[in-house]
């Protein structure tokens, strides 16, 4: 049934039984049945028509900086816009971006036009889309100080405009965690600045996030939410759990806030771990860690 696509789509752009573990930052995942790299709007359109017609699930991705995939993989459609919709136009104080921009391909871009607002996004892995699906934030800045509209198509192909004050922003929240809908791209407003200022901030950011984020490992970065009042980090380093390990899949040395894939590690292994970590903050501290990172596919 699945090439079926293939009649509304070239095969360049189809997958078939495509490994997720080759699309995610924490080298995990088994293969979906289908992966779509979109190269326009107008494809994500026929792609899900096709899908509601056939009653085929469908699955957003990104950049994959931000999920944990189940080992036996995603029954249905992944379309990936990462790396996909890749455009960017400055024009002035703005900048309109596709959703499959990486973010800090993003920042270089309004750090080299002289445009402030964007040095938090220093070295965040994930796509422009993933970032305002989760409010992404870092080192004081969250992508909804920057966001004037976002563009997006519901679950049927319609386009809808969004304006930043109708979006439920919170901390790693956004609107779109409850209405489904696709972000094609986004409209941000920056200010003016002094270029040499913004490139000296976001290496000063990016020396940071290099001193205490372990980026020479497979991971997803933050695997819990911050619990109002705590830092999960601490609180693990704390419990003596700094380099607890189950099968491939580890506690951060560096920062235990972060589980790290030291070569091999299941989605099996971190979901192991997780509820050993949960279960020792849960005796030591009464606090419900909750996961920040997305946990998709089959079970
Ligand atoms: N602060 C930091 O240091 C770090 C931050 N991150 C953040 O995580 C974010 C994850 O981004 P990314 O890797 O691209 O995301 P992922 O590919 O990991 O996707 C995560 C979820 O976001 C949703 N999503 C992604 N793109 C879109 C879109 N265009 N429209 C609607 N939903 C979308 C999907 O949910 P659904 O299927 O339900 O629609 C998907 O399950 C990054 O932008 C980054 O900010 C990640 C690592 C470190
Ligand atoms: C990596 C992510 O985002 C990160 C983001 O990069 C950083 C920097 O601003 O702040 C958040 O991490 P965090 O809550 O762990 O904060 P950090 O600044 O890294 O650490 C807090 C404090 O704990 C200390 N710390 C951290 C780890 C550790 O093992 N031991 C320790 O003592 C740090 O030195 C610091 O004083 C984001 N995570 C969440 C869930 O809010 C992500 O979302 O995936």
């Amino acid at each position: 049934m699945y090439e079926e696509v293939l009649e509304i789509l070239p095969s360049s752009r189809v997958r078939f039984n495509e490994p997720m573990c080759q699309h995610t930052s924490f080298k995990i995942g088994g293969p979906c049945d289908v992966m779509i790299l979109p190269e326009s709007a107008d494809d994500i359109k026929k792609v899900l028509a096709w899908a509601q017609d056939k009653k085929i699930p469908v699955f957003i991705l990104g950049l994959g900086s931000n999920i944990l995939v189940r080992d036996k993989g995603i029954r249905g459609i992944v379309i990936k816009l990462g790396n996909c919709l890749n455009q960017i136009e400055v024009d002035n104080d703005e900048i309109y971006a596709e959703a499959g921009v990486r973010l800090s391909l993003l920042a270089k871009k309004a750090a080299a036009s002289s445009l402030s607002g964007l040095e938090f996004a220093e070295g965040i892995p994930g796509s422009l889309g993933g970032a305002i699906f989760m409010n992404a934030g870092a080192y004081g800045g969250e992508i909804k100080d920057v966001i004037k509209e976002v563009y997006a198509v519901d679950e049927k192909g319609d386009f809808k405009t969004f304006y930043t004050a109708d979006l439920k922003w919170g901390y790693r929240y956004s609107i779109f965690q409850e209405n489904g809908h696709i972000i094609l791209g986004a409209r941000l407003k920056l200010k003016k600045g002094n270029r040499d200022e913004i490139i000296a901030c976001m290496q000063e950011l990016g020396k940071r996030r290099r001193e205490k984020q372990p980026l020479d490992f497979p991971s997803a970065g933050s695997i819990f939410k911050r619990p109002e009042g705590y830092y999960v980090g601490p609180m693990l380093e704390k419990l003596g759990l700094k380099g607890y390990r189950i099968g491939g899949a580890e506690v951060s040395f560096k920062h235990a806030g972060f589980i790290v894939n030291t070569g091999g590690a299941t989605c099996e292994d971190v979901l192991q771990l997780i509820d050993y970590i949960k279960a020792q903050v849960k005796a030591a501290y009464n606090l419900d860690l909750e996961v920040e990172v997305k946990i998709v596919g089959e079970k």
